[in-house]
């Protein structure tokens, strides 16, 4: 098997990091300030979605990455090939994200004298305190919806950056940087786009149980979301989520496709 895939992954999943932790630290309104957390999360997760796409396309296909640009892979091998990379990576980033929405979602101030101490003091003290008082399971919390989410978007985001590479690619060579970063980008906000309405839910199911359970399951919280706010629900954090998605995606892919080329 191929590692190279899995290496390249890890190490463009954490260059896009740092260019997307701005947009996170927004999100998480200046809290989640450290980086070494999300780099060990997002550097693994997107070496195993990376590894994962590739090797099964190879399965598949029986062409490797180079081989590839001289043959096109059909487009419902590239769609498994990235829903199986988003199975899997869901599982991976399932405690990570549940994490980080624990800790996004915490209206008590950091620890500051004199202020009521916050329930989380940080990823670590989180993880701990999940797996004290919610059992191993509990960390795995929305890792269903989480799956529902990434497995057909994955999909998505890989057949996008294919479709548009090969569009403005001669026929046999590697597609040029400005189209790595192009198709990158667009990949990230088509992905986006998809995923947002199942990114919303899955955050409730995560924060559900916190206090206590107020949703039956995934649809029963897809309904009332719904009831209460209306259609508009789902599109929550829409912009930010494509805001952050063009650069991210656009300097994974450039940094991925260097990595792979410079060793191949
Ligand atoms: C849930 N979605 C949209 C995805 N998993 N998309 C594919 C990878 C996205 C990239 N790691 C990012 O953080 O933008």
């Amino acid at each position: 098997m191929p590692v190279e895939e899995f290496v390249a992954g890890w190490i463009s999943g954490a260059v896009g990091l740092v260019l997307g932790h701005p947009f996170d630290t927004v999100k998480l309104l200046g809290f989640f300030k450290g980086m070494s957390f999300p780099i060990a999360s997002i550097a693994v997760v997107n070496s195993v979605l990376f590894g994962v796409y590739s090797n099964t396309l190879l399965l598949l296909t029986a062409t490797s990455h180079q081989e590839r640009r001289l043959q096109t892979p059909s487009y419902m091998h590239i769609f498994l090939a990235g829903c199986t990379g988003g199975f899997l990576q869901a599982y991976c980033l399932a405690p990570f994200d549940l994490i980080k929405v624990r800790l996004q979602n915490q209206t008590e101030p950091r620890a500051q004298l004199g202020s009521p101490r916050p329930r989380y003091l940080g990823p670590m003290h989180c993880a701990a305190s999940i797996f004290r008082e919610e059992g191993p399971r509990g960390l795995f919390r929305g890792a269903w919806t989480l799956t529902l989410r990434d497995t057909p978007t994955v999909g998505i985001y890989f057949i996008t950056y294919e479709g548009l590479c090969h569009q403005y690619t001669p026929e046999g060579q590697n597609p040029s940087s400005a189209t790595v970063l192009v198709a990158g980008g667009f990949a990230g906000i088509a992905s986006w786009v998809a995923a947002t309405p199942l990114d919303v839910i899955k955050s409730r199911m995560q924060m559900d149980g916190l206090r206590r359970k107020v949703y039956r399951g995934v649809l029963d919280c897809m309904v009332s979301s719904v009831r209460q706010e209306g259609l508009g629900v789902f599109f929550r954090g829409l912009t930010i989520n494509s805001a952050r998605a063009f650069p991210v995606n656009a300097v994974t892919f450039l940094s991925y496709e260097y990595l792979l080329r410079w060793w191949g």
